[in-house]
């Protein structure tokens, strides 16, 4: 479970996160969401150690991750799939996949076989070079290579952005699959609310920084949680 507390974040002199409270428990999918520019992808990139948090506390499975830095976020077990996925486009998809190993020690590691069950698609273009694939592929390949170390956390933010409507829902699935197996905390950053709305298990919706929702899908009404997200 991941727990983040009274998280800040500036930028400069501009603090763009106010104390963000949120829960990620395993077996869920955590669904955050908000407008434009209300600090979704900051507060990923605080989780995984991307940005330096101003103050607050980022937990997992009740210990607090000291020295917060990508790293030791990777080391700890949260995987993160950035907006835009930041595939190496020289590199081939199995190069691009074990760049996942990076945050473990220099032993070699070979790809696990069910990231390829997961992912046909890369097995079959594994010689294939990164920047060759689509998007949705690209797509695929950021998120089995955020899996490759069986993180108990996965950050994603935006995955259909850019994306074929086959290909979202095929993302869809694997997502909704990684959840159903249990062992995995996911939170999905997303603005395509169809998506974000059917996958969700919580709602945390955000504006200007600040939480303004943290619901159980139980709990929310469709037009309500439409009407949080898009002012
Ligand atoms: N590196 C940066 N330096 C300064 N300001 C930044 C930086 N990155 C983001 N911001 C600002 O922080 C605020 C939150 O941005 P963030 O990208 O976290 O929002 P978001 O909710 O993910 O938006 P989007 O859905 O457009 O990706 C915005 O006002 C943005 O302009």
């Amino acid at each position: 479970m991941l727990d983040v507390t009274d998280l800040t974040l500036k930028y400069g002199q501009s603090q763009i996160l106010n104390g963000i409270n949120l829960t990620a428990k395993k077996g869920e999918i955590t669904a955050v969401m908000g407008t434009n520019g209300v600090g979704k992808t900051s507060l990923l990139k605080a989780i995984a150690g991307r940005h330096p948090i101003a103050s607050g506390s980022i937990a997992l499975n009740g210990s607090l991750i000291e020295k917060h830095s990508a790293v030791n976020a990777a080391r700890a077990g949260i995987a993160y799939v950035p907006q835009g996925r930041e595939v190496f486009p020289m590199m081939t998809v199995t190069e691009n996949l074990e760049t996942g190993f990076a945050c473990l020690d220099g032993r070699a590691h070979n790809v696990p076989d069910h990231i390829y069950e997961l992912f046909p698609v890369l097995h079959e273009m594994s010689a294939r070079r990164g920047g060759d694939l689509s998007g949705g592929q690209q797509q695929q390949l950021a998120i089995a290579r955020a899996l490759i170390t069986k993180p108990s956390v996965l950050l994603l933010d935006e995955p259909t952005e850019g994306i074929q409507p086959n290909i979202i829902q095929h993302i869809g699935d694997v997502i909704a699959k990684l959840r159903d197996q249990g062992e995995i905390a996911i939170v999905l950053v997303e603005q395509f609310f169809d998506f974000a709305f059917e996958l969700g298990d919580q709602f945390v919706t955000m504006n200007r920084g600040s939480v303004t929702l943290d619901a159980p899908s139980k709990d929310v009404e469709r037009e309500k949680l439409l009407g949080l997200v898009s002012v």
